[in-house]
């Protein structure tokens, strides 16, 4: 006998059969599936047991990556690949918690965009550990007081944070992974409206990201760049004159009402983040190399260093120079492959590189994020 079912409202109050009969349905798929989730995550307290034995490490990203990877491929829909991976991640966090609850850092506070790829990518079965900077991820990472940190690398229309390139250059951390999250900045405040508004607070990045339409639709109201978007958020919170740009959970966190959505001046405007550990991936048959690399100064030098990638069929996705900062027209190559440092001919033409290279670092062999 189904249950008595007290969610129906006043549009089904009246009880169409077949209404009822789907829900029981649901009902009893609901029932097999909390079967079956309870099975996994025994099957995951059994994983982390063994592991205990050998000190081995809880958290395995290409084994995640992998497990999403076959998901999104077998995945017969209706559900899109997307919200597939939303459940599942939820899902493995919770997995992952049994065997123990990590602490991973990310750039604060609380309502950041990095917060939400720290989500996206851990699941919410962490503690995330809020850092003033980027310089202090590192530091609690490399220090141990954290398992993991979650760095902003670049944004598709600012270009590259370079601090998080510098100190990538300095790091004993390696990449462990990459997350690209959807940036749509808002605009909001305490009444949800610009009367009275006299300035618009945002971190400077934000702020670029949004000139073309600030231009276009508030240009007498001074801009102010501000520490983060949530410290934006959070000066709006207390003064009817300000109004910030800010992802829409910060918001809900503040208080405030959003006088305009999705504002960014390119619609797919998104950030890539990079997760930051003591931990070295395996192989998974889908992943991509981070590396930096300088050259003597003479010329040609930059050809002849790149051309082994082309002549091994490594396709590279990503080159940035930076100074080297010396005094000298020095630079460093911040260039991600396609492929592991294992694979074989990623392994033959770094094997090139180090050879013509000034210098070569490999920061990270990791999973390349899909979505
Ligand atoms: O396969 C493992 O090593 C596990 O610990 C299990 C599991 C999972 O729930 O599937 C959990 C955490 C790891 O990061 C990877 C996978």
């Amino acid at each position: 006998m189904a249950e008595q079912d007290n969610t129906q409202g006043a549009t089904d109050a009246k009880g169409d059969p077949r209404l009822d009969s789907l829900r029981v349905r649901i009902d009893e798929v609901d029932r097999e599936l909390l079967a079956l989730l309870s099975r996994r995550a025994r099957l995951a307290q059994e994983v982390g047991e063994l592991k205990k034995t050998t000190d081995a490490p809880v958290y395995r990203p290409e084994r995640e990556a992998l497990i999403m990877r076959k998901l999104r491929e077998a995945n017969p829909g209706p559900l899109p690949g997307a919200a597939i991976e939303a459940v599942w991640r939820e899902i493995v966090s919770a997995c992952r918690e049994l065997e123990r609850r990590m602490r991973v850092a990310y750039l604060g506070p609380a309502g950041t965009f990095s917060e939400q790829a720290l989500l996206k990518h851990f699941g919410s079965g962490v503690d995330p550990i809020a850092c003033p900077t980027i310089d202090e991820v590192f530091r609690a990472t490399e220090a141990g007081t954290v398992d993991f940190g979650v760095v902003p690398v670049e944004n598709s229309t600012e270009g590259a944070v370079n601090r998080t390139l510098d100190l990538f250059l300095e790091t004993s951390l390696a990449i462990s992974g990459e997350v690209l999250v959807p940036v749509r900045q808002n605009l909001m405040s305490l009444g949800g409206t610009l009367e009275g508004v006299t300035r618009i607070v945002s971190h400077a990045q934000s702020l670029a990201q949004c000139i073309g339409w600030l231009d276009r639709n508030c240009p007498g109201i001074e801009r102010v760049p501000v520490a983060s978007n949530a410290e934006a958020a959070r000066l709006a919170s207390l003064d009817a004159a300000t109004a910030a740009i800010a992802g829409e959970n910060a918001a809900a966190r503040y208080g405030l009402e959003l006088v305009a959505r999705s504002i960014q001046d390119d619609p797919n405007n998104r950030t890539r983040f990079a997760v930051v550990g003591r931990y070295e991936c395996a192989a998974t048959g889908a992943d991509q190399t981070s590396l930096i690399l300088s050259v003597p100064d003479r010329a040609g030098a930059v050809h002849a260093l790149i051309e082994p990638l082309a002549r091994h069929g490594v396709s590279m996705k990503r080159f940035e120079s930076r100074p080297a900062r010396r005094g000298e027209w020095e630079y460093y190559f911040y260039i991600d492959i396609l492929g592991h440092q294992s694979d074989t001919n990623v392994a033959t033409a770094l094997e090139e590189l180090r050879r013509n290279s000034a210098f070569c670092k490999v920061v990270g062999s990791y999973p390349r994020a899909v979505v």
